[in-house]
């Protein structure tokens, strides 16, 4: 990465403004997956070992500018103490008087967390006198948050304009990670891609197109390639629209000589239930009026042999509908290949690193992306406005 990291800084006794992403899942007013404040801890150890006085800011949901109670921080600065070992500031507003004050009480090595920044509008509408409010709490920007990088916020971009700005350590590793693997991959490089739909992979499977000599592609969004092939699919998950797109991704695989690989067999069922009915069928076999909910047992072993015979992995996606136990199989077949396979494996966030720790599998990757949406955007080529706006080395 060509950004200036947390080597760059001089931060002994300087204030520093570092965003994080705590956007944690929590339930009853607890962090239920506390992920992602662990991945920030480095950064957070480092900077206040250093002797910096520590201000940090997260987002927490979608309040869209407004306080939302359920939504605030308090929870999250909890956890965060208790895996510190030790106490925190936390403030319930995002700057002004009550912020500044708290500051101005802070020594070196103390942290600070202000409030859910998407309690101010100006947040997402990235409004350069926010991005100012937040510069004035601090020396130095530190920009850990990889989850919300391809965000273009106040406190993600704004910001980084108007104060020395790096990289931390946890962004650093996701742009490392990715970043080695997109552009000087191990071969044979595989991904799988999954999930419910083709329109939100689309720029994510033509990108990788370019680069890997494996596709595989499981999960809802296979049936309309299914259905592209001539096969009917039932009542299984169609979009109608992408039925030529689909076509001209397997005219570009076999072009570019990529491995394409689609299901060769399904779990359909008579009822989208846990207590439906269900079978194993042929992928041209599939009743009219069943339902695709998993791949089968000939696709997961052939996607595990690939798994195993690859150098680099890349999962993006469940291969089916995992959080139902009946068709959690083919998801996790997938998952235990790659806990296995002597490759590098990488797991690009969101339902598959969900799916990975769900199965106990997490400890056996090589990188769990902690961004959902980021890491999406990372494969598809596209910069980050987060990783953009920090300084160049
Ligand atoms: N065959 C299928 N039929 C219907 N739904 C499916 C099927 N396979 C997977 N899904 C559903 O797709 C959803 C995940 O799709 P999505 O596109 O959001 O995946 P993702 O990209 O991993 O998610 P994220 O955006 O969190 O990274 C899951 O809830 C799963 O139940
Ligand atoms: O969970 C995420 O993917 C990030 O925290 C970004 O959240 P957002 O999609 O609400 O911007």
């Amino acid at each position: 990465m060509n950004k200036k990291t947390l080597q760059d800084l001089n931060v002994k006794g300087k204030k520093v403004f570092c965003r994080v992403d705590f956007n944690v899942p929590m339930k009853n007013g607890k962090v239920t997956d506390d992920t992602r404040i662990k991945a920030a801890l480095p950064t957070i150890n480092y900077l206040t070992d250093q002797g910096a006085i520590v201000i940090l800011a997260s987002h927490l949901g979608r309040p869209k500018g407004q306080v939302v109670e359920e939504l605030r921080l308090d929870a999250v600065a909890s956890r965060l103490s208790e895996l510190l070992g030790k106490d925190i500031v936390k403030t319930d507003a995002v700057y002004g008087s009550e912020v500044n004050e708290a500051i101005s009480q802070l020594s070196d090595g103390d942290i600070l967390l202000i409030e859910n920044v998407r309690f101010e509008a100006g947040e997402t509408n990235n409004d350069p006198e926010l991005a100012q409010a937040f510069a004035d709490m601090a020396d130095y920007y530190v920009n850990d948050a990889f989850g919300a990088a391809h965000r273009a916020h106040a406190s993600t971009a704004g910001v980084a304009e108007k104060l020395p700005a790096a990289a931390g350590y946890l962004m650093e590793k996701e742009i490392a990670v990715l970043g080695k693997a997109l552009a000087d991959p191990e071969r044979p490089f595989t991904a799988i891609i999954g999930g419910a739909k083709v329109k939100d992979k689309i720029n994510v499977i033509d990108n990788l197109l370019d680069k890997v000599d494996n596709l595989i592609i499981g999960g809802g969004l296979g049936y309309t390639f299914i259905k592209a092939q001539g096969h009917e699919i039932g009542k299984s998950l169609l979009e109608e629209d992408k039925i030529e797109l689909a076509k001209e991704f397997m005219k570009k695989a076999e072009e570019k000589g990529v491995n394409f690989v689609l299901p060769v067999d399904a779990v359909v069922a008579d009822d989208f239930s846990e207590t439906a009915n269900t079978k194993i069928v042929d992928i041209d076999q599939i009743p009219a009026d069943w339902e695709a909910l998993d791949i089968g047992p000939k696709s997961r072993e052939k996607y595990s042999q690939i798994i195993a015979e690859s150098k680099l992995v890349i999962w993006n996606g469940p291969m089916g509908v995992f959080e139902l136990n009946a068709f959690a199989g083919g998801t996790r077949e997938v998952a235990e290949a790659l806990a296995n396979t002597e490759a590098y494996t990488v797991i690009g966030g969101g339902d598959s690193a969900a799916a990975v720790e769900k199965f106990g599998f997490a400890e056996d990757m090589d990188h769990v992306s902690t961004g959902g949406g980021a890491s999406l955007e990372f494969m598809e080529g596209k910069t980050l406005p987060g990783v953009d706006a920090l300084n160049d080395k």
